[in-house]
């Protein structure tokens, strides 16, 4: 007969599921766990954290070859994941560039870049990718949300937060408590998706 502690954590081993996601991002990593540990259908975060080099190309080449490399490098399925912050006065632009734009020019050098444009539109672009393996095809997940490029507002904590204010909402990321961020963001509406996927994988 097994102990009861041995059938409690069989049966929550076949409930949550567990996946590696590779990320050199610290606060990318706190959000996701914060994602996806709440609900129904729990999926546990198992952190690889390895810097992958990033290619040039549009939101969905840049996803594709990270997750590949990602796959290769641990030999196994994973996840990955790239954030665009796109300007519509831009095209697009700085889209998956903008962790070297925010770098290089701060939260008041991204504003300046939006000064005589008639529009501070912008919009938040999450793509996930999940390999199933060194030898597979990513598979992407994406979500957006719409807002308004505006001068920084709250505390700098995580990358352009400050600076990105969601339409409707009169607050920035950075000024809202993390559960209200987690549930309009456009990486919850990637991690919807991307949860619904892993949940139509038949239970081992
Ligand atoms: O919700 C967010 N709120 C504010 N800033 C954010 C967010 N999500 C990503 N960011 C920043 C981080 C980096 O400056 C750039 C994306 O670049 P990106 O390559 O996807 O992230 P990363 O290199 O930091 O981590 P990773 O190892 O997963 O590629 O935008
Ligand atoms: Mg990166």
């Amino acid at each position: 007969m097994p102990k009861i502690s041995e059938c409690t954590s069989s049966i929550y081993s076949a409930l949550v599921k567990k996946i590696a996601f590779v990320t050199g991002n610290a606060n990318k990593l706190r959000e996701v766990k914060a994602i996806l540990s709440s609900g129904a259908h729990p999926i546990e975060i198992d952190s690889q954290s390895l810097d992958i080099p990033e290619v040039q190309g549009s939101t969905q080449e840049v996803a594709i070859a990270k997750c590949r490399m990602a796959a290769k490098l641990l030999q196994g399925p994973c996840i990955t994941e790239d954030t665009a912050l796109c300007f519509e006065a831009m095209n697009g632009l700085p889209g998956p560039y903008i962790k070297d734009f925010l770098a290089k020019l701060g939260h008041e050098g991204l504003n300046k870049m939006l000064d005589g444009f008639s529009t501070r539109a912008a919009w938040a672009l999450c793509t996930f990718a999940y390999s199933a393996g060194p030898d597979s095809e990513p598979i992407l997940f994406e979500g957006r949300t719409d807002g308004t490029l505006v001068p920084a507002r709250g505390p700098a904590v995580f990358g352009w937060d400050p600076c990105f204010e969601p339409l409707g909402t009169g607050q920035t990321y950075a000024e809202m408590d993390p559960a209200r961020k987690n549930s309009l963001s456009h990486r919850c509406k990637a991690l919807e998706k991307l949860r619904a996927y892993l949940q139509s994988f038949p239970q081992e």
